[in-house]
């Protein structure tokens, strides 16, 4: 029983619009692979003629048949599978056909290209990214922090990172999403109903015990937003840049983290003069491992060029490793300098002591050892499983939660966002106790936030930032 026709469910009005076009679209990847799937989502009058006009007959609901594709002409494109999905019985929650044929990119145009033939007359047309899982988020068939899971399962770039969205999808993130909307919803309605009864406001915060209920929906949130974390993380992996003077060994770093021979390394100062990136994975977590071009002042425009491009990717780095040669040391702190102004303020920069194999004891023992500096050396391969735990431990990657589900840029801020909003309500509760809107407002805003994360409010907008990065025919 809600007051005053407050429902906490509808702090908004759903803004996001279903196309009911029919759409069809390849859904398996460009490329030759065994079988190759054309699928067609839409009204029933333009997937039955699709199923009459290519398959030749009517299909069961769910059931796979075998048979014959035909052209216009009559003739067989392909013998594959329908599928066809009654509404709301599917993926998207329309009816869906599938064409299941062999998977040759000639095939499947022609396959594409008949549907859209025999579906012109219903104005049936290409799928734009993302579209199927967009009607699948419309129809309320997925939330959409499971929409983007779809996604982030697609693009997964190590098996930690697909195990964590397919949680996600499984709508674990979900789950714990709502149950602290839940929450917030429940103070938030003993807010409501004092406010309609003043001469309770005094004493409604201690009756209610809303500084404990708004404790533990901080706590929880704080939970949610360190799993987040980790999940965006494994989504996104981290750029980690590699720079320094000529020799210091930039290149055969990359080739001993990548544990393959990757960039070219020589004697000469000046070897590497592109950028070379090379993907790897530390425990689960994503690396972009960048090496670049020694920074120095030079005369060989190609080598200028190259500078010009470390500065590049320099602007772009999570992490830099700013390497030296222990066995020569020079002084680099004009040019750290000049990389820590290119860089976003707090990116960590940590710095490598190479080739600590060319040192005696002693001499090692004389090198800099803080949280910022490591001796290795990337010929023996020395100090390199320190380097890797220092990474992960410096982007604040653990370990030990390898329970956690995807999460993407845009769930942190909305759960941040929330965080701030609930301590405005705190701090609302505690210097005026008699102010109960301004408390009820910022749960309000918090709630707000929350449901930014499963969409349970969207602009347009967002979805099209959302879906346009999907794959065609996803
Ligand atoms: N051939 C094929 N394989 C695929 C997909 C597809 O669309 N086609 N998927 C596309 O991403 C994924 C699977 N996702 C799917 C999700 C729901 C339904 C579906 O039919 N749902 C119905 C029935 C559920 C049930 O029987 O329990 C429904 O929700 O009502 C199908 C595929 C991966 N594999
Ligand atoms: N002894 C020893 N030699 C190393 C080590 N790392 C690199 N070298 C040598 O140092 C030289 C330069 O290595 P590179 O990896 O090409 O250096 P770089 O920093 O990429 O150089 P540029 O591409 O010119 O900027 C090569 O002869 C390497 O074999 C190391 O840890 N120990
Ligand atoms: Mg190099």
């Amino acid at each position: 029983m809600y007051y005053n026709g407050f429902n906490p469910d509808k702090t908004f009005t759903m803004t996001a619009t279903l196309s009911r076009d029919t759409i069809v679209a390849i859904a398996t990847a460009a490329g030759r692979g065994g079988v190759g799937i054309v699928r067609i989502s839409g009204d029933i009058s333009a997937i039955g003629t699709l199923m009459t006009q290519i398959c030749g007959h009517s299909l069961i609901p769910r059931q796979a048949t075998y048979g014959a594709f035909i052209s216009d002409e009559g003739n067989p494109i392909d013998h594959g599978i329908a599928i066809y999905f009654n509404a709301p019985h599917s993926y998207t929650g329309e009816h869906v056909l599938e064409l299941q044929g062999h998977g040759g990119p000639v095939v499947m145009q022609l396959l594409l290209r008949r549907c859209l033939q025999v579906g012109a007359r219903f104005n049936v047309r290409m799928a734009q990214a993302g579209e199927f899982t967009e009607r699948a988020f419309l129809n309320d068939k997925m939330d959409l922090a499971q929409a983007e899971a779809v996604s982030d399962l697609i693009e997964a770039a190590t098996e930690a990172a697909a195990k964590s969205a397919v949680k996600s999808l499984s709508g674990e993130f979900s789950t714990k999403i709502h149950t602290l909307v839940q929450q917030v919803v429940h103070l938030r309605m003993l807010v409501e109903a004092t406010l309609d009864f003043p001469e309770e406001e005094i004493n409604f915060l201690e009756k209610a015990d809303a500084f404990g209920q708004l404790e533990r929906i901080q706590s929880q949130l704080a939970t949610v937003l360190a799993t987040a974390k980790q999940g965006a993380l494994l989504r996104d992996g981290i750029n980690v840049v590699l720079v320094g003077q000529p020799n210091v060994g930039k290149s055969s770093l990359l080739n001993a983290l990548a544990g393959q021979d990757i960039a070219i390394v020589t004697a000469i100062a000046g070897t590497t003069r592109d950028t070379v990136t090379q993907a790897i994975q530390i425990d689960g977590v994503p690396l972009n491992i960048i090496d670049t071009a020694g920074l120095r002042e030079t005369d060989d425009i190609v080598e200028q060029m190259g500078i010009e491009r470390t500065w590049a990717a320099i602007s772009k780095a999570d992490v830099v490793l700013h390497l030296q040669d222990a066995s020569q040391m020079t002084d680099t702190t004009q040019m750290l300098l000049s990389i820590q102004k290119q860089l976003p303020k707090d990116t960590p920069v940590l710095t490598l002591f190479n080739k600590v194999d060319l040192m005696n004891t002693t001499q090692q023992q004389l090198l800099n050892h803080d949280d910022n500096h490591l001796s290795i050396s990337a010929k023996t391969g020395d100090g390199l499983a320190a380097l890797r735990e220092r990474l992960l431990q410096i982007v604040g990657f653990e370990k030990t939660q390898t329970d956690t589900f995807i999460a993407r840029e845009r769930h942190l801020d909305a759960l941040r966002t929330a965080d701030e909003h609930l301590q405005a309500a705190y701090a609302h509760a505690l210097t005026q106790a008699d102010a109960l809107d301004l408390f009820a407002e910022e749960l309000r805003l918090a709630q707000e936030s929350l449901n930014l994360i499963t969409g349970a409010f969207t602009s347009d907008d967002l979805l099209g930032v959302i879906f346009s990065s999907f794959c065609i025919g996803k």
